[in-house]
C-alpha cells in the first residue's frame, strides 16, 4: 500500500493512504431507479454492517423511496425496504455528501438511447454517467472504488477513468470496476437474492485486484464464491450487452417461427416445447408474443449495433439489427391481425386493451409493445379502453401522447379511456386484446365479459395465456399468436397462408 505525506489544517504532518480502503463500509449509489433501489436494498439487507445511501437528483423519487408508496412496484421489495430503511439504508438527494462519505460508489444512472445528434436513435446516451463521474472527481477527498452498474457500451469505463484522472485532487487514485446488473423487472428481488452469476470486471493490476476483492466481499455475504466471476473490464461490459442480445435474439427467433406457424397450421407452443427440450437449447425465453419491450432489450441491442458500426463491423451490426427488425414486425403484425379480423376496419370500434406494462408484475411501461399496438390501432381510428393493474392512468396517456407515438395528442384524448377494472374496460367493446400476461387476466369471468361485449366478440390473445378452447365454447372468436384457432372466412389475416 502506497503512502503520501499531506499537511492537515492544523499544520500537523499526517500520513494518509493513496489507495482505496480494502473493506467496504459505506456505499453511495448514484441513481435511485429500478436497479439502484432494489440492488441497494438487498445489499443493506444482507450486509447490516455496511451503510448504504441511495441518491438521486429527483426529489420526487427520493420522497417516494422514503414513503410507504415506493416509486417502483416489485414483489417483496416493500418488506425489505421497511426492514432496512433508517437502519443501514437511506435515501437522499444530497449526492455530493453521500459520495464524500462513501468508500464505494455505485453508478446506477439511466443510459437511454440518444435522441439527438451523432448516433441518434441507436447509441447509448452517456451524459448521466459522465456527470456522475465528474461529480465524484470534484467532491472526493479520498480514493474510492467506483462501480459502473449501469449498462454501457464497451470501453465506457475508460471514459470514466479518464474523467476521474483528469479531475481528481492530488494524491487520490480511484479504481473503476464494471459490475453489470442482470436482474429482471418483476423478479428483481428473487434475481438479486439468487443471481445466476455476479460479474466483476476490473484492472489487471494489484490495485485493480484489491478493488475487485472488496466488491466481491460485499456480494460474498450472500452469493456463493463460484458464482462471482471476475474478468477484465471490457469483457465484463461486453458480456452484459451480449447477454441481453442473446436473450432478445431467442424471442425474435420464436416470434419469427410463430409467423410460419400461422401460415402453415403448426403450433408455436408445440414447436417451442420440442425445440426447448434439447438441453443444448433450453426451454427459457421461447415464449412467442407481441414482441419484447422494457427499458433494456431494445436499447441494448441498438447500442450493440451502433458499437459494431463504430468498430467498422457492418455485417455484425446488420446481424444484430435483424433482432430489432423482427420485433417491430411482430408488434405490427399483431395490430394488423386485429384490424383484418374485424372486417378490415376498426374505425370508431371500441377495443379493450388488457395490460399496458411491458411484462407482468411491473408498472414499467418503457418500450412496452402495448404502446405500439395502441399506436397502430389509434391510427386506424379505434377507440381504446385500457386497463392495467399497476400502471397509473397518467403514465398511459403520457406514453400515448409522446410525439413519436401520436402526431395529434388531442385525438388520443378523444379516443382513449383508461379504466379501473377489466370489466369496465370491456364494456360495450367489439374486441379485447391481451397485451401483457398479467395472471389476473386468466381468472376473469369470460361469460360475463361475453354478455357485455358487442357481437361477434373477438379476443386477441397477444401473450398466449388464455384458455382458448373455453373461450371458443363460450362463443368468442379467438385469435392468438403462432397458432390457428377459429377461422371463419372473414378472418384470414395473411394472404399468403398455406391452406
Ligand atoms: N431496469 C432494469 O431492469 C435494468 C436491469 C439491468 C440493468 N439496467 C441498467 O441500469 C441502468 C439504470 O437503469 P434503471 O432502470 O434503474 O434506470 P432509471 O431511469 O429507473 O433510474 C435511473 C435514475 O438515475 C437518476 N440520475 C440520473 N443522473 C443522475 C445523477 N447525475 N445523479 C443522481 N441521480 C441521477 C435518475 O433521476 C433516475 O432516477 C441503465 O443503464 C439500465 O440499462 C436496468
Ligand atoms: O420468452 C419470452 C421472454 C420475454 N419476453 C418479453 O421480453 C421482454 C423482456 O422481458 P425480461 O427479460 O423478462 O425483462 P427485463 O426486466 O427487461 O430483463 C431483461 O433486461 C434486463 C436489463 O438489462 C436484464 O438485466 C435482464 O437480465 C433481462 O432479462 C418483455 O417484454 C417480455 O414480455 C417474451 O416475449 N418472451
Amino acid at each position: 500500500m502506497k503512502v503520501v505525506l499531506v499537511f492537515q489544517p492544523k499544520n500537523t504532518l499526517h500520513l494518509e493512504t493513496m489507495s482505496i480502503e480494502k473493506k467496504v463500509r459505506k456505499i453511495c449509489c448514484i441513481g435511485a431507479g429500478y436497479v439502484g433501489g432494489p440492488t441497494c436494498s438487498i445489499i443493506a439487507y444482507k450486509c447490516p454492517e455496511i451503510q448504504v445511501m441511495v441518491t438521486d437528483v429527483s426529489q420526487e423519487r427520493i420522497n417516494q423511496w422514503n414513503s410507504d408508496k415506493l416509486p417502483i412496484y416489485e414483489p417483496d421489495l416493500d418488506d425489505i425496504v421497511k426492514e432496512c430503511r433508517g437502519r443501514n439504508l437511506f435515501f437522499s438527494i444530497d449526492v455530493e455528501q453521500a459520495i464524500k462519505e462513501a468508500n464505494l460508489i455505485l453508478i446506477s444512472v439511466n443510459t437511454p438511447t440518444k435522441t439527438y445528434g451523432m448516433g441518434k436513435g441507436r447509441a447509448a446516451d452517456l451524459k448521466y454517467i459522465e456527470l456522475a463521474a465528474r461529480t465524484i472527481a470534484r467532491v472526493s477527498d479520498q480514493s474510492k472504488i467506483v462501480v459502473e452498474k449501469s449498462t454501457v457500451p464497451v470501453k465506457a469505463a475508460e471514459s470514466i477513468i479518464n474523467i476521474l484522472k483528469a479531475n481528481v485532487k492530488p494524491g487520490i487514485r480511484h479504481q473503476v470496476l464494471s459490475n453489470p446488473e442482470f436482474l429482471s423487472e418483476g423478479t428483481a428481488i428473487r434475481d438479486l437474492l439468487n443471481p445466476d452469476r455476479v460479474l466483476i470486471g476490473g484492472e489487471q493490476s494489484p490495485d485493480g485486484q484489491e478493488a475487485i476483492a472488496a466488491l466481491s466481499d460485499v456480494y460474498g455475504h450472500w452469493v456463493k464464491k463460484e458464482k462471482i466471476i471476475t474478468m477484465n473490464t471490457w469483457s465484463s461490459e461486453l458480456s452484459k450487452l451480449s447477454a441481453n442480445a442473446f436473450l432478445a435474439q431467442r424471442i425474435s427467433s420464436i416470434n419469427a417461427i410463430s409467423a410460419i406457424c400461422e401460415a402453415t397450421g403448426a403450433d408455436v407452443t408445440e414447436v417451442a416445447h420440442a425445440v426447448g427440450t434439447d438441453t443444448r437449447i433450453g426451454s427459457k425465453f421461447l415464449q412467442a408474443g407481441i414482441g419484447f419491450g422494457g427499458s433494456c432489450f431494445v436499447k441494448d441491442v441498438l447500442n450493440l449495433t451502433y458499437l459494431c458500426e463504430s468498430l467498422n463491423l457492418p455485417e455484425v451490426a446488420a446481424y444484430w439489427q435483424q433482432i430489432i427488425d423482427m420485433n417491430e414486425y411482430q408488434k405490427r403484425r399483431f395490430a394488423d391481425q386485429i384490424v383484418k379480423c374485424m372486417f378490415n376496419t376498426v374505425s370508431n370500434k371500441k377495443i379493450a386493451i388488457l395490460g399496458f406494462s411491458f411484462k407482468k408484475n411491473t408498472g414499467d411501461t418503457r418500450e412496452s409493445p402495448a404502446i405500439y399496438v395502441c399506436k397502430y390501432l389509434l391510427e386506424e381510428g379505434a377507440k381504446l379502453q385500457i386497463y392495467d393493474p399497476k400502471v397509473n392512468h397518467d403514465q398511459i396517456m403520457w406514453e400515448l401522447m409522446k410525439p413519436e407515438i401520436s402526431e395529434n395528442p388531442e385525438r388520443v384524448k378523444e379516443l382513449v379511456e383508461i379504466c379501473d377494472s377489466p370489466y369496465h374496460a370491456i364494456e360495450g367493446t367489439h374486441a379485447l386484446a391481451v397485451c401483457t400476461e398479467w395472471d389476473e387476466f386468466k381468472e376473469l369471468d369470460y361469460k360475463t365479459i361475453y354478455n357485455k361485449m358487442l357481437k361477434p366478440p373477438f379476443i386477441f390473445d397477444g401473450r398466449l395465456i388464455l384458455d382458448h378452447k373455453m373461450l371458443q365454447e363460450i362463443g368468442f372468436h379467438v385469435e392468438t399468436i403462432g397458432k390457428r384457432l377459429s377461422r371463419p372466412p372473414v378472418c384470414r389475416p395473411y394472404a399468403n397462408s398455406v391452406q
